[in-house]
């Protein structure tokens, strides 16, 4: 399978780069990063190819695109591909309410699949969390995550769709909309990730934290997303990591 990569430069990218260079069955099509980049025109470690600037997607044959860049960068990725039914698999987070709506509407002509967080095990995280603020709606939630400083200071990805979720089960299971979930936001050091929620009941409170340790949980989920979104014929829609994981 010939994957691209935009961002390829980046924390998560270059963990991306190293994984599938290092596949026998994956092969690096395109190392995609900033058209200012130093990078540009150098060779990729362990690859034929050269890190090449984001617009010279289209003029690479890959299979797959994976992408964990910035909302601009990603944005302009879907305008290089077009109505071309290349399948994507988008980790990039941050995008405005517009940019989503622009995601979903490229999706008529491509298979995406795009989720806050791929590491290993958040998906069975969220679904516990959302178990409990279904059986336990009157419990009072928190939502709080911890990050490396180079993150923005506001709420990542991962965090608000897990207090909008939150929000959407309580207010089902209430039958009168939820109070906001709160998030708190850390950020220190080289924190790769550690997301946590925790339920107030008053006389007793559930806490359940998630940790992910390195750069390679959200590839390694990267890849095998797009091992399952490039296989066999997928519909042209927008997926989510539930989608790949209940089909496998
Ligand atoms: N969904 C998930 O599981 C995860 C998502 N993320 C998200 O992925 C994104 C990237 O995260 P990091 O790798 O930590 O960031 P980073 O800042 O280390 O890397 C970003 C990369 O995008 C590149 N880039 C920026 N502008 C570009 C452009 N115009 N064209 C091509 N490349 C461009 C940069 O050169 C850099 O290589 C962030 O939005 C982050 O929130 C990060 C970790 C996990
Ligand atoms: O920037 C990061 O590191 C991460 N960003 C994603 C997010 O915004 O949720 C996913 C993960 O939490 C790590």
């Amino acid at each position: 399978m010939r994957i691209g990569i935009l961002g390829a430069s980046g924390r998560v990218g270059t963990s991306l780069v190293e994984l599938i260079v290092s596949n026998p069955g994956l092969e690096l099509a395109a190392a995609l990063v900033s058209p200012g980049s130093r990078l540009v025109g150098k060779p990729v470690a362990g690859s034929s190819i050269e890190y090449r600037p984001a617009d010279a997607a289209m003029k690479s044959h890959c299979d797959v695109i994976i992408d964990f860049s910035t909302p601009q960068a990603s944005m302009a990725l879907q305008d290089a591909i077009g109505v071309k039914s290349i399948p994507v698999v988008i980790g990039t987070t941050g995008f405005s309410a517009e940019d989503d709506a622009r995601l979903s509407a490229c999706c008529a002509h491509r298979p995406m699949l795009i989720s806050a967080n791929f590491a290993r095990g958040f998906e069975a995280f969220r679904l516990n969390v959302l178990g409990f603020a279904r059986m336990m709606p009157e419990g009072e939630p928190r939502v709080s995550e911890t990050y490396h400083v180079r993150k923005k200071a506001e709420p990542s990805g991962t965090s608000r769709l897990l207090a909008g979720q939150i929000e959407e089960a309580r207010t089902a299971v209430m039958g009168f909309a939820a109070a906001k979930t709160p998030i708190t936001v850390f950020r220190e050091g080289d924190t790769v990730g550690i997301n946590a929620v925790s339920f107030d009941l008053g006389s007793a409170e559930a806490r359940f934290t998630y940790q992910v340790h390195t750069l390679s949980a959200y590839a390694e989920g990267a890849i095998a997303a797009a091992q399952w979104l490039s296989s066999g014929h997928r519909e042209p829609r927008r997926y989510s990591l539930a989608d790949s994981l209940a089909a496998r």
